[in-house]
This record gives structure tokens, sequence and C-alpha cells, in this order.
């Protein structure tokens, strides 16, 4: 009820003991605070706080234009309200070495268990997009240990991410990619995020050339192809993200539902596919604040099921 009782700690050092265990994590993005209660009723083990869907949601394009107090705010409110381990987007850290500092502790204040940091120039753009560009591996080293310096909580996870698979086509910009990825675990990072891997061996390249666990990026109509969860615990990786799919999934739903308004001059054919009220109300512990004021839950959804 209200929201989480787990604190940051505690679900940092929860995140650690589920990562040494060496299963797989799925994190499925969270496009807002009500859909992470979603993620977590499902039973992921996560909810992962991305930068494209929130420059979306203000009907942004992701190239670096939100702030870190929007994002850090962002994260603080879908952080709260699930118990499952929040890990953020921090895009390129907002800044210089010395910012990234100051983004890694304002992260921990947001109550999330670690961000991802990458290697890309400003302005940054989406990592399965063409021509992007990457910093000298030596300012993306700093980046890493200004992150890693940084934090108060050692629980805290700083994830390097690197983009540079998609800079260079072929053989050359795997082998980039693998040596970008080992110098930055070298720098302290305790994960590494490939970006726009091509296929599953290059997911199990980098995952053997590093002893920190890497993650995997399914986004949808991006570089890489959609893998199942197991042939990507195979291929050595042991976090997936899903990070614009619920946003994708609720953004073509309201879309139809608004296509079937302007149509049938009425939505009642779009109802059938809608979240109920009943459900929203579970989400939102409608009845748990009973326990405060037992005039709050008085819905009856068999009476009620229209509405
Ligand atoms: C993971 C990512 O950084 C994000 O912000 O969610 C994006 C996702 C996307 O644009 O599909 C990315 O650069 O891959
Ligand atoms: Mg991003």
């Amino acid at each position: 009820m209200l929201f989480s009782r787990v604190t940051a700690a505690e679900k940092r050092r929860a995140f650690r003991e589920s990562l040494a265990s060496g299963e797989i994590l799925q994190f499925p993005g969270a496009f807002n605070p009500l859909s992470a209660r979603l993620v977590q009723d499902k039973g992921f083990d996560g909810v992962y706080v991305s930068g494209a869907v929130l420059s979306a949601d203000l009907g942004l394009p992701d190239i670096g234009l939100t702030t870190l107090t929007e994002v850090a705010g962002r994260a603080a409110q879908i952080a709260r309200v699930t118990d499952l381990p929040a890990l953020v987007d921090a895009d390129t850290g907002f800044g210089e070495p010395m910012n990234v500092a100051r983004t890694v502790q304002t992260m921990e204040d947001a109550g999330v268990v670690g961000m991802h940091l990458e290697d890309q120039v400003n302005p940054k753009r989406c990592g399965h997009l063409d021509g992007k560009e990457v910093v000298e591996l030596g300012e993306a080293v700093r980046r890493v240990r200004a992150a890693v310096d940084g934090r108060r909580d050692p629980d805290f996870l700083v994830m390097a991410r690197t983009d540079v698979r998609g800079t260079e086509p072929g053989e050359r910009g795997l082998r980039l990619a693998i040596d970008r990825a080992r110098a930055l675990a070298d720098a302290g990072a305790d994960a590494i995020f490939p970006e726009a891997m091509n296929d599953l061996s290059e997911f199990e390249a980098v995952a053997a050339a590093v002893d920190v666990p890497v993650l995997a990026n399914m986004t949808e109509f991006g570089k890489s192809e959609l893998f199942t969860v197991r042939q990507l615990a195979d291929a050595g990786a042991r976090i997936v993200i899903y990070p614009v799919t619920l946003l994708r999934s609720a953004m073509g739903a309201a879309e139809r539902t608004l296509d079937t308004l302007v149509a049938h001059g009425t939505q009642a054919a779009a109802v059938g596919d809608m979240q109920t009220r009943a459900r929203l109300y579970e989400l939102t512990d409608y009845a748990g604040y009973n326990h405060f004021d037992s005039s709050v839950f008085t819905y009856e959804p068999a009476q009620n099921h229209t509405h």
C-alpha cells in the first residue's frame, strides 16, 4: 500500500544477489508508475526506465533533450511504487565526467538500483539508428570512473553502454565493441550494455570477453532480432530489457481506440480491450487504503462492470 516498503538499499542488495545467481533477469520498460505495478504483478524481475520512453512521453525525440532532473524525477516516481529493482537510462550522463558523478548521486537519491551510461557524443541518438558517433575510449572511461567514484552505495550498479558496434559494420565493429566492453569493465563498470548487436553470436562474443554481466536490449524495430529469453541466456546475457515495448503496445491500443471512436461515434466497440475499472483499482490498491479510511473502497465490480 502507498509506496513500496522495500528501501533502495535493500533493493540494490537483492538485485546484486539476483545477478550473482546466474539467472537471466527480465526488465520490461515501465512507461509510468502504474505500468510498473503491472510489471511487478506479472512476476518480472525488475523495471527499466527508458530514456526513449521518457522523451516520447514528453513528445520529444530521443536526442538528449531531457534533463537529469526530469529523468531522475520520473525514475523516482516509478521506483517508489514497486518493490522491484528499477534500472534507469542515464544517456551520456548529463554532462562532463564531473556532472556524471552528480548524476550517479542523484540517481541513488531517486531510489533506483543502477543506471547505464553510454559512450555516444552529444547530441545522442537512439542506439538502433544509423549515423551515431562515439567519444574516444579515454572519455568513455572517464565517464565510467566518475560514476564509480561518485556513488555512495557500493551496491548501486554502474553499467557502461557502448554504442561503438553501430559505428562500423562487419567484424571490425564487433571487435571494437569487445575491446570497449573490456576497457569499460576494467574501468570499474559493474555490467556492460553492448548496443545494437546484430545476432546472438555477437552477444555471445561480448559476454565471453568480460567477467561482468551483459545486458541485451530487445527493442522492437531495431538492429537486433527479437530473441527469446532462453536464447539470450544461452548466449550469456544476464539482463534483458524491453525498453519501449509497453509504451508501443499502449500507444498502438490508444490509436485503435481513437479510430474506433472516430468511426462509430462511440468507444463501445473498444471497451472489451480496455483495462477494467476493477483491474485498475487492484493495481492502485484501492482496497488497501481502507486500512486508513473504510469509506475509500466502496466499489462493487459486479454492479459496475461497464464503468
Ligand atoms: C534502450 C534505449 O536507450 C532507451 O532509451 O530505452 C533505446 C531504445 C530505443 O530507442 O528503441 C536505444 O537507444 O536502444
Ligand atoms: Mg536510451
